[in-house]
């Protein structure tokens, strides 16, 4: 079969315009008759008339006596006036009938007893006083509601209450999800043991047909076909026998030698669109089969997820007679310049907060294949296709992905990773669940520069100062000159050396990195790690140049975990919790200083608040030690003010 080859690529724009109008959505959706009691969250497909008026009949609104008003003109503080009782006046409760005769009601704290059978009143009632008369909430024959109304909790009520018992509505969207690829695993199977290489946990179904049904459909998982042109086509044949409104196929999009949805799509019926300029989510297919629609959403969950939310999200809600769900926007700026493919759209996905007067944007992994990019997201920026990227605080318009309210409740840190931070986070939920902490892990230095251009709220830092042998303190007068901050200790923590379980090439300290058969993976220039190393190899005078792997850099703890266990090095320095992650063994080393530096302007912001209190907690102390590799007994302290 000839490979797709995408020659002329579409504006999304475009794309999703030509999806949309390319059916009849809310004909293709039809409608049902239901029980108005099971119709909480459905769509009207018609007008709705009441058929019952509400209140039936004059009914007290108040507790109280009811009257003819006329029997009480005359009534003063000065003048009370005497009614005599079950025969000008009755007693009633909210909600009785009125008796016959009866026009208003006086309540009840108005009314006083002279005698056996007597109610006085001082003052006159005016006629329909606290009465609700026939037909006041509802009326026969009114329109209760229009068209492609979706019913809520007091909808539903309403419609009971106005004697309409059944309803018509449109027909949930019905999606029938079939996931492809050879090389997939159903996630039940992996209960047990990770798939090794080459299998894929099959996910992306349940991810998609969540988002069908949080956008009111109703999906169908079929079960998962191998990449075959034959068994791809019978399985969307099949969906399109059944009563599904769409057909989703999942991976195979693009162009590799396996990948038959397009050609399937075409086969069955007409592909519209395929290969648009966005990414993730380019190799998108769009098309239509039997009147149906027929998607090919490629395989990496990122891009999956732009294809369901710029082009099904929308003919979803068409479906069910609504406009296409709009997210609320921010001006957000950058933290860092954010180079972008020239003619691609691309969505990156950030993490939001309100740094000062501003919405700062930190972006998070940009692979198509990242679903932690998802899940972290706060926001969306998305850089338009005739843009090389966005600059290093030039305003942009971000699109939220969460409560506005969030972007003031988010404490926003950057600087080196360590793993307290995401209990600190945890914690700082658990004491005010407003609260959210983004960490970017740029180094300790981007922390630095970071709160220099005022961009975070605090930075995460462990910079050693090779003349002085003092942590951070240093690097903050260097860079921080007129920043007044606050140096606050998280931990002592160990570094060490990691290497791969059974320690092959008996490795023991710093020195043998000079060994012949031994290969260092290293930090990148400017993160703490780095400085540590450098510091201690001049120490011992063993020379870079003699290290075999020296410039093999990696930008986190746990990428150098990665490179060990991978075999891409025997060795690099790192912390504990990156060794237990990935079960390779760990040789202390040596112990260095992790601080917060913390800004005296956002001191006594509600979130540093808060990030003290957690630091202030016996609990917090508790966990941070049984995570072993740190000496908690400084934290919370000031190790520097300047
Ligand atoms: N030579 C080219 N290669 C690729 C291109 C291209 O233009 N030329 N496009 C790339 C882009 S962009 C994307 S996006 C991907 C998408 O490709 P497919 O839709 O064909 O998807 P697969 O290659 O089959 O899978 C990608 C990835 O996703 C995993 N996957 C697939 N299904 C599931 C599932 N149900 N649950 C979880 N994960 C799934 C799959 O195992 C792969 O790892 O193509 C690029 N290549
Ligand atoms: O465009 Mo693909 O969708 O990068 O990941």
């Amino acid at each position: 079969m000839k490979r797709n080859v995408y020659l002329k690529m579409m504006p999304l724009d475009q794309a999703r315009e030509k999806f949309l109008s390319c059916l009849d959505w809310i004909a293709l959706a039809g409608s049902e008759t239901i029980p108005t009691s099971e119709a909480l969250g459905r769509v009207t497909a018609k007008v709705v008339l009441a058929r019952y008026s509400s209140p039936s009949y004059h009914a007290a609104a108040m507790d109280g006596i009811a009257v003819n008003a006329q029997d009480t003109y005359g009534a003063t503080q000065e003048h009370p006036l005497t009614l005599e009782l079950e025969r000008q006046a009755f007693w009633v409760n909210t909600g009785n009938p009125l008796p016959a005769g009866c026009n208003a009601v006086i309540m009840v704290e108005q009314v006083h007893q002279p005698g056996e059978g007597l109610a006085e009143i001082r003052a006159a009632a005016f006629p329909w006083q606290h009465v609700r008369r026939v037909g006041e909430d509802i009326v026969s024959q009114e329109l209760m509601f229009g068209h492609h109304h979706r019913l809520g909790p007091a909808d539903v009520a309403a419609l009971l209450t106005s004697g309409v018992f059944e309803v018509e509505v449109l027909r949930r969207p019905k999606v029938a999800i079939i996931p492809t690829g050879f090389e997939l695993v159903d996630w039940r199977e992996a209960r047990e043991k990770q798939p090794g290489p080459g299998a894929i946990m099959e996910t992306n179904s349940l991810f998609l047909a969540s988002l069908v049904a949080q956008a009111g459909g109703e999906p169908v998982v079929l079960d998962k076909v191998t990449d075959d042109f034959e068994a791809i086509k019978a399985a969307v044949e099949g969906a399109l026998a059944t009563d599904a409104h769409m057909v989703m196929l999942n991976a195979g999009a693009s162009a590799g030698s396996k990948d038959y949805s397009a050609h399937v799509i075409a086969d069955l019926g007409e592909v519209l669109v395929h290969g648009i300029t966005v990414i993730p989510g380019k190799p998108s297919i769009l098309g239509r089969a039997q009147g149906k629609a027929v998607v090919g959403s490629p395989g990496y969950p990122v891009s999956s997820w732009v294809c369901f939310d710029q082009f099904i999200a929308p003919a979803l809600a068409a479906m069910q007679g609504q406009a296409a769900p709009q997210r609320e926007t921010v001006q957000a700026v950058p933290a860092r310049r954010l180079p972008s493919k020239l003619g691609r759209e691309e969505f990156l996905r950030v993490h939001l907060g309100r740094v000062g007067e501003q919405v700062v944007a930190t972006p998070l992994k940009r692979g198509a294949g990242a679903i932690t990019s998802l899940t972290r997201a706060d926001g969306l920026l998305r850089i338009p296709a005739d843009s090389e990227g966005l600059e290093e605080g030039v305003p942009a318009e971000a699109e939220l992905l969460g409560p506005r309210d969030r972007l003031e409740n988010t404490l926003v840190v950057v600087g080196s990773h360590d793993v307290t931070l995401d209990l600190l986070g945890d914690h700082l939920k658990r004491l005010d669940p407003r609260l959210h902490l983004s960490s970017s892990h740029l180094g300790s230095l981007a922390g630095i520069m970071a709160i220099k251009g005022g961009r975070c709220h605090l930075g995460g830092t462990h910079l050693l100062d090779p003349e002085t042998g003092e942590y951070n303190v240093s690097y903050l007068q260097r860079y921080l000159k007129g920043v007044p901050v606050r140096l606050v200790t998280l931990a002592m923590r160990q570094q060490g050396l990691l290497v791969k379980p059974g320690n092959p090439k008996g490795i023991t300290a710093l020195a043998d990195l000079g060994r012949e058969d031994v290969v260092l993976v290293n930090r990148q220039a400017g993160s703490g790690t780095r400085v540590l190393l450098d510091y201690e190899l001049k120490k011992m005078g063993l020379d870079p140049a003699n290290i075999r792997g020296y410039d093999q850099e990696e930008y986190t703890h746990m990428a150098v975990a990665v490179q060990v266990l991978a075999g891409g090095a025997d060795v690099g320095l790192g912390i504990l919790a990156a060794a237990k992650a990935l079960g390779l063994e760990f040789i202390p080393v040596m112990e260095e200083r992790y601080d917060l530096c913390i800004p005296q302007e956002y001191w006594d912001d509600h979130r540093v608040v808060a990030l003290r209190q957690v630091l202030a907690s016996p609990e917090f102390r508790r966990q941070v030690d049984a995570l072993g590799g740190y000496d908690v007994s400084p934290m919370g302290t000031i190790a520097w003010e300047g």
